[in-house]
């Protein structure tokens, strides 16, 4: 997951493979808060790992359900007939999914529970679904706004007797969850009769209800509904009986980024197209017809029970007139996709966009402005013209307003014609229904050979590149390569061997460092299956290391594999000529130098904190020894690129010069600072 402040995604150009998709979060919270609602233990498998149901998990937990994680299923043992332990105070986050259907399971037991969220949750309204719990009985006072969360259920004295025998009113028209909430809870009361529940007004969402129903029957609960979808009956005797084993199929909403994809982008050489797993067309979610309204702009789309397959079809896609209320939350994918149509494209009846996450009618409208559309907002329509011609388009920073579908949805702006970077601010935001959406992203497209940035940062032996480096590439979220690592390996490598490092042994050395078994793990450095992080690091073999990177064809042999992480979204790069040789069209090269007395100290102190004693003054004749072999070798002696920016950080703390070679960066982007 990408936790930076923003993320910048260069120009993309091309897309192609297949992507395992992660578990549904409308079916992962529905079937954990059944399984909590019923006797015994459920197996939950390929269960959605995300903020969403980490809020629901820790929820139920605390409420005194036994939940186990393992890594191939979740079991959660379930209350039955217990009672919830109680008081207890739970944090939702922004999880309506959790909020809604807990509340009203809450309201239906007996005990004392606060139910608060994020800040927006507190902004998101419940007033129809509490409305139709207090006619029933229960006691429930708002703690902050009236119609909003925070919440509190007073049934610390019990459950209050319920009014069970009038059919419920529930209002359908702002949230259908409050109708899921109500049909999910009321089977713990439905005894002795039958319960009903009547929608009052237009039921929006309705799929979602489909889904409800789907899997209340999976635990054992019939519902009748009448054809409207008006008025709902659970029968008489209900009760939550756990299926054993529930496998949750993989998002539907997720899926529609990577349909969209599939359909914006040429497909990359050798594939065809994009392949989505885990979802096909036999979904029970609502949002696979998705893929009716992909095919409308014009994609290609063969499924099959467990996947889809999506290529670009017409182009420029065409633009269409769509009623989205049955797919509330893939339909902001459709605003993206109309950047890329040939004419306005209009999505209505989608008012409920203005209650979720943010504002979504206007976070769509203001941030598809920002990159040159030209956007019509009504209070539940959007009307969407591309820039006219790729000269129309602009470099933006997109602001996600917390919401992980306006991160993912403008994530697709990066194939705009015009070869522009995008960028998304809090690209963590995504964790709420999908952690590894930019990993999963950057696995399936490309980029124009070129185009995917590298930052250099070259310079002498400890002169604290390569600390500067791994923290500039971890405030930008890109990769990173410790170039001086490779040399050390391969020293490491051919002392092992029982080489001398030489110009009598270059042919051999050099044939294994063109074949090195290296990774990089987390901070730890492998041999095929040695561990050498530390090995790699003592002056010995930063010596060797030193005399092996000046043997040329060694060089040369190490000159693929260094190119090989240049990979989305970008790298930055250390070492001694990253910016003169292996990187030499770099947008930024940074020349990082202290002073030898400097350099010298903060080697001296290194060593002494590893508990290894040292003089400074053999260190700093060493290190100068060094900096002569390396400035004086015959291939790529070392030295600032001609393009190169020298930073001498001899009196700046690491910070310092992380944020001014960040400073340099983002004065290179079209951003604005
Ligand atoms: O029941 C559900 O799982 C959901 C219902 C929809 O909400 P509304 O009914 O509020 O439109 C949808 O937007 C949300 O992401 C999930
Ligand atoms: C509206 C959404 O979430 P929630 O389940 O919190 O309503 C969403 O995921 O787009």
């Amino acid at each position: 997951m990408f936790t930076t402040e923003y993320l910048d995604l260069p120009p993309l150009t091309s897309a192609g493979g297949s992507v395992q998709l992660p578990g549904s979060k409308s079916i992962s919270n529905r079937v954990l808060l059944l399984s909590a609602l019923s006797e015994g233990t459920t197996e939950v498998r390929d269960l959605l790992a995300s903020d969403d149901t980490r809020v629901m998990l820790d929820a139920l937990r605390q409420i005194g359900c036994e939940v186990r994680e393992d890594a191939d299923a979740v079991r959660i043992t379930g209350l039955g007939a217990k009672a919830p332990n109680s008081p207890a105070r739970l944090f939702l986050g922004n999880a309506g999914t959790a909020m809604r259907p807990l509340t009203a399971a809450l309201a239906l037991l007996s005990g004392d529970f606060e139910l608060s969220g994020v800040a927006r949750m507190h902004e998101r309204p419940i007033g129809d679904l509490i409305d139709a719990l207090r006619q029933l009985g229960c006691k429930i006072d708002y703690l902050g706004n009236e119609g909003f969360p925070p919440l509190h259920i007073r049934h610390g004295d019990g459950l209050p007797s319920l009014a069970l025998s009038a059919p419920i009113r529930v209002r359908g028209d702002v949230s259908s969850q409050f109708l899921t909430a109500l049909l999910m809870a009321l089977p713990l009361v439905a005894k002795s009769q039958d319960i009903v529940i009547d929608v009052v007004g237009e039921l929006i969402s309705r799929p979602y209800i489909h889904i409800t129903l789907e899997l209340l029957a999976r635990f054992g609960i019939v519902v009748q509904r009448d054809d409207n979808w008006q008025r709902f009956t659970i029968a008489a005797g209900s009760r939550y009986v756990s299926p054993g084993v529930v496998h949750v199929e993989a998002d539907a909403s997720s899926a529609s980024y990577f349909i969209a994809l599939g359909a914006i982008a040429p497909a990359s050489d050798g594939h065809e197209g994009i392949r989505v797993l885990g979802v096909g067309q036999d979904s029970i979610q609502g949002d696979i017809r998705f893929v009716e309204a992909a095919r409308a702009m014009g994609a290609e789309i063969s499924s099959g029970p467990n996947w889809l397959q999506i290529r670009r079809g017409a182009w420029p896609l065409k633009a269409i007139d769509m009623d989205c209320n049955h797919i509330p939350d893939a339909a902001m994918t459709l605003a993206v996709m109309a950047l890329y149509a040939d004419g306005t494209t209009t999505l209505r009846n989608i008012a409920s966009w203005r209650v979720k996450e943010t504002d979504r009618i206007a976070a769509m409208a203001t941030e598809g402005r920002k990159l040159g559309a030209l956007i019509e907002e009504g209070p539940d329509y959007l009307k969407i013209t591309p820039p006219p011609s790729p000269a129309d388009w602009k470099a933006a920073s997109i602001h996600t307003y917390d919401d992980h579908r306006v991160a993912m949805c403008f994530s697709l702006a990066a194939f705009n014609p015009a070869g522009l970077p995008v960028r998304i601010e809090d690209p963590r935001c995504v964790a709420k229904t999908f952690p590894d959406y930019f990993e999963a992203l950057f696995g399936v497209t490309t980029a124009r050979a070129g185009q995917i940035p590298v930052i250099c940062i070259d310079g002498p032996t400890a002169s604290g590149k390569g600390t500067v480096a791994a923290e500039v590439a971890r405030r930008l979220g890109y990769r990173f390569l410790d170039s001086g690592a490779m040399y050390r390996i391969t020293a490491y490598a051919a002392t092992q061997a029982g080489l001398i490092i030489d110009a009598t042994h270059e042919a051999r050395i050099a044939e294994l460092a063109r074949a090195l078994p290296v990774h990089f793990d987390e901070g730890k450095i492998w041999l095929h299956k040695q561990e050498v992080t530390n090995a790699i690091r003592t002056e010995e073999a930063g010596m060797n290391a030193s005399k092996v990177s000046a043997l040329p064809l060694v060089r040369l042999a190490l000159v693929d594999l260094q190119h090989s992480f240049q990979r989305l979204p970008g790298l930055v790069a250390d070492g001694r000529d990253m910016g003169t040789v292996i990187f030499p069209n770099a947008p930024l090269k940074v020349f990082l130098t202290a002073s030898a007395e400097c350099r010298a100290e903060r080697r001296y102190k290194q060593l002494i904190s590893k508990g290894i004693s040292a003089n400074i003054s053999d260190l700093r004749a060493d290190l100068e020894a060094r900096d002569a072999r390396d400035a004086n070798r015959s291939v790529a002696p070392m030295k600032p690129a001609q393009d190169a920016l020298v930073l001498d950080n001899s009196r700046l703390s690491v910070d310092e010069a992380v944020d001014q070679v960040i400073g340099w960066w983002r004065a290179r982007q079209p951003f604005g600072a």
